[in-house]
């Protein structure tokens, strides 16, 4: 199977999470992509879906799905989003896509977090994926030096063909930092997020995946927290 097959397949699967008349928060990437594709065939079921993006927001609306401003929402029934890395504890690096500070919201304020991911996304340790920062433009600099200080390579992630800092939905700009080998995400997690200037960090652990749908040769296998 390709691995775009392996994404539609568990993106399938996660139909059988969406609760029927709440609303469902809906991820951003290539995997989340083929969910909003199969949510498309039963948009009837559901009241309708926050988006963690505008690429997300306008997926769903062009297959006529509502999509909700958070703060028109009290409670979202589950959270469903892809991931470039997740642990056997279910803590995640997001961000690739450059979504990380929002679905991170969308996420906190979700009862479930289902995680699908083609079985490559499945590590030992998180951090060969280089982890995603979302900063203050100001503080870039600044804050740049400090994940240095943590011993890992930052880069500012640049818009594709230039030497421009790319810009965030939310008018951010993104610092990936390679050469991490994460024991400990809860206390990474932490530490990153105590870094003035930080926004958000694309580590999901201490809030991590209640449900693991992963996309193998073998199936779609389940791992569950
Ligand atoms: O910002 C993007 C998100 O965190 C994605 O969930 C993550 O990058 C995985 O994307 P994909 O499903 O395209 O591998």
């Amino acid at each position: 199977m390709t691995q775009d097959e392996l994404k539609q397949a568990v993106a399938r699967a996660a139909i059988g999470y969406v609760v029927d008349g709440e609303i469902i928060g809906v991820g951003t990437g290539s995997t989340a992509n083929f969910f909003i594709d199969e949510l498309a065939a039963i948009k009837h079921r559901i009241k309708g879906t926050v988006a963690s993006s505008e690429a997300t927001a306008a997926r769903l609306q062009g297959h006529g799905i509502p999509v909700f401003d958070l703060n028109e929402v009290d409670s979202i029934a589950v959270y469903i989003d892809g991931a470039d890395e997740i642990d056997a504890s279910g803590a995640m690096i997001k961000g690739g896509g450059a979504a990380l500070t929002r679905e991170k919201i969308v996420a906190s304020v979700s009862k479930s977090f289902v995680c699908i991911a083609d079985g490559s996304k499945l590590v030992g340790t998180l951090g060969k994926f280089a982890l995603p920062v979302e900063v203050i433009p100001m503080a870039r600099n600044a804050v740049f030096r400090q994940l240095a200080a943590l011993g890992g390579q930052p880069k500012v992630r640049v818009k594709p063909g230039t030497d421009e800092p790319f810009v965030t939905d939310n008018g951010g700009h993104l610092i990936d930092v390679a050469g991490l080998s994460i024991t400990d995400p809860v206390g990474l997690e932490n530490t990153i997020n105590g870094i003035t200037g930080v926004i958000a960090v694309g580590l999901f652990a201490a809030r991590g995946a209640n449900v693991c749908l992963l996309g193998t040769a073998e199936g779609v296998k389940t791992l569950s927290w």
